[in-house]
């Protein structure tokens, strides 16, 4: 058996049109959404997944604004940085993008930005909501990365009510707050979250129909650790040495010999990093919204 690839450009593009429709119809209102980015230090990946965040925006006729600050910025100059996003009365919504350099409280900086603005979901207020909101309409943003992995399910068909999801990580953008969306009425999965510590993490993955990587250690699931045709998510991207290409090339958490077993998989490049960013174009779509209202 070979799994079937989930192709996060397809999906994206899906939802791009689909987001471009609101666009348009906010245009005909006199509303123009307008996403801003705050990056700090010149890390190779972040400047990529911001690049790519302003051609996503562009694509949709989002206008959008970037700040990058030097690497050596004070806590000051990014908090500054932060409040005038806030008060900009034309910029919808925007995300820090993380890691912040060493020295910077990444959860103190969160949490300065008004949380109506935050793009990314990430914001304590709206990450209460979520643990706060199992059923009904979340009036708040989710976070861009867990709701691009529903969302890829939910669009290729992978049926989640019911089913027992392994999700392999904890972190703040991924693996927390994917296992309270996962549990959501309407979504309705099981969840098992793993992470560094879990004791036989080979036994608990293959019991899982679907199977969610988000831990940033490349090839950390190997195909034994798979059911056969279960769902596999890969949400790592790592960067590889610089190839003659003079391309890094990205890998992600899930070995190349689970394709033999899954049934589906999503692919890295080319998965749910591309879900990531069109979520977030949801999530300032959705704030412009809000605000005709
Ligand atoms: N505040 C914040 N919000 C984030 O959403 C956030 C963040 N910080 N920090 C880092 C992670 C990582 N992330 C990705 C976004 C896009 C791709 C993406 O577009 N990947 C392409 C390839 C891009 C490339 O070539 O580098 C793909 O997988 O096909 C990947 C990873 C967002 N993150």
């Amino acid at each position: 058996m070979t799994a079937q690839i989930l192709s996060g450009k397809a999906i994206a593009a899906e939802i791009k049109a689909e987001l471009k429709d609101r666009v348009d119809a906010l245009g005909g209102l006199g509303v123009h959404p307008k996403m801003a980015t705050l990056q700090v230090g010149d890390d190779p990946a972040s400047v990529a997944y911001v690049n790519g965040k302003h051609r996503d925006a562009e694509e949709l006729g989002i206008e959008s604004v970037r700040v990058d600050l030097p690497s050596g910025a004070s806590t000051a100059d990014v908090r500054k940085a932060i409040e005038d996003f806030n008060s900009a009365r034309d910029i919808t919504g925007f995300i820090i993008q993380l890691p912040l350099p060493v020295g910077h409280n990444e959860e103190a900086m969160l949490e300065l930005m008004d949380p109506g603005k935050d793009a990314d979901g990430l914001h304590p207020f709206n990450l209460g909501k979520l643990v706060l909101g199992v059923s009904g309409q979340l009036e708040t943003p989710l976070p861009a990365t867990p709701h691009g992995v529903v969302q890829m399910a939910q669009r290729s068909g992978i049926e989640l009510a019911g089913k027992h999801v392994a999700v392999v990580g904890r972190g703040l953008t991924v693996g927390r707050p994917l296992g309270l969306l996962l549990t959501r009425r309407g979504v309705d999965a099981t969840v098992v979250l793993a992470h560094s510590q879990t004791r036989d993490l080979v036994a608990t993955v293959r019991e899982a129909d679907v199977v969610v990587a988000a831990t940033g250690r490349p090839g950390l699931v190997t195909a034994d650790m798979v059911k056969p045709g279960a769902a596999v998510f890969d949400v790592g991207i790592t960067r590889g040495p610089v190839g003659p290409n003079g391309k890094a090339k990205l890998v992600g958490d899930v070995d190349p010999g689970v394709a033999e077993v899954a049934g589906y998989l999503s692919p890295v490049p080319g998965g749910v990093g591309l879900m990531t960013r069109v979520m977030l174009l949801h999530n300032i779509v959705t704030a412009a919204e809000r605000s005709t209202r």
